[in-house]
């Protein structure tokens, strides 16, 4: 059967992303969330994504309502069981994806792949879950979706070669490149550039620089179009240090220890732009 309704869960910066995309693409999306004020934020991005696309000439107006009329909003799970494809992009938290996990296998219809755009937390462990561990998957998007070509695609130890085919299928379909990896904490994405991060804020908390020369360093020096504290909060320091937890504990080395400057930000509620603070100060 083919995929032609996406459930995505998580309205973040990250599930408004991949509805966008999914919608612009032709197909039905709900997007689910627990809070309407975030549901609300998130179709503020897309039609905020949507209007830009307009004014530079890309899609018309009719081309944009219709995509927005793609997209249903909604903040009961239950939605679940009109989907073909479910695609989690809730915090990265592994207690929260495996509750999400159990409550989308009693919900979706049988033929339904759970995917999760999950940034490094293993695919198998989440699979386990339901009683479907073939049809699960991991589908790990790039930050803003809406330019980032990248569809990492990681197959859990039972997922079957048709659902890993039409999962690639479908991230072509939206116009995104995959690259298969293995089931690994932090995949090959996250294992590379988060110690990267990770290794730029204790330069930062022992002093070696400013932040703002730390970052000067990597663009100038690197062509990186981002430095990495700079990054770090276009990210969102609790899902940077959520990754760094897993690559600690997963790949069970020291070299992954997450700065404790991170973990302070983050106990400060300091999460970067996306709550107007981290490393940086934002409107
Ligand atoms: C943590 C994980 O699990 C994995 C991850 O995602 S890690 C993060 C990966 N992402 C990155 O590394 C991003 C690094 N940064 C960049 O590539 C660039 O800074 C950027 C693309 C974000 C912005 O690019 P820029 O050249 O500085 O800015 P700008 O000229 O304004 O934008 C370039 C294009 O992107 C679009 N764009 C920028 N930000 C956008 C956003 N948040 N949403 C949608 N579109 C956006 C712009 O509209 C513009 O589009 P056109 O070229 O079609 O006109
Ligand atoms: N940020 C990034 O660069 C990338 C992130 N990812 C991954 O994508 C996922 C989401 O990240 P991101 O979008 O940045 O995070 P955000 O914090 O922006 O968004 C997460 C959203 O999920 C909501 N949420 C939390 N729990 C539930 C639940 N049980 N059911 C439904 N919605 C829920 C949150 O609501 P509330 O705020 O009310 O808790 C919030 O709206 C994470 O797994 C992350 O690792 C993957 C690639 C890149």
């Amino acid at each position: 059967m083919g995929v032609q309704n996406i459930l995505v869960i998580g309205a973040g910066q990250m599930g408004s992303g991949i509805a966008q995309v999914c919608a612009a693409a032709g197909y039905s999306v709900t997007l689910q969330d627990l809070k309407q004020e975030q549901l609300d934020r998130g179709l503020g991005i897309i039609t905020k994504n949507l209007s830009r696309t307009v004014d530079k000439g890309r899609m018309t107006e009719e081309e944009k309502q219709a995509v927005l009329d793609r997209i249903q909003p909604t903040l009961d799970i239950e939605a679940a069981r009109g989907a073909d494809l479910v695609i989690e992009a809730a915090i990265e938290q592994m207690n929260i994806k495996k509750q999400i996990f159990a409550q989308l296998d009693e919900l979706a219809p049988a033929h339904a792949i759970l995917a999760t755009n999950t940034s490094s937390l293993p695919i198998t462990e989440i699979a386990a879950v339901t009683k479907r561990p073939e049809q699960v998957i991991g589908m790990h998007f790039m930050n803003p979706v809406p330019v980032m070509k990248l569809v990492e695609i990681i197959r859990g130890l039972a997922t079957t070669d048709e659902v890993y085919q039409t999962i690639e299928d479908i991230t072509k379909n939206i116009g995104k490149t995959p690259v298969e990896v293995n089931d690994f904490p932090g995949f090959i994405s996250n294992r590379i550039l988060l110690p990267m991060i990770n290794e730029a804020i204790y330069a930062l908390y022992e002093g070696v620089a400013t932040k703002e020369a730390i970052d000067d360093v990597m663009k100038l020096g690197m062509n990186h179009p981002m430095g990495p504290l700079t990054l770090a909060d276009f990210i969102g320091l609790d899902t940077c240090l959520y990754i760094m937890e897993v690559l600690h504990e997963g790949l069970g080395d020291s070299k992954y220890r997450p700065c404790p400057l991170l973990r302070k930000y983050v106990s400060a509620g300091w999460l970067g732009k996306k709550s107007g603070r981290g490393f940086y100060v934002y409107e």
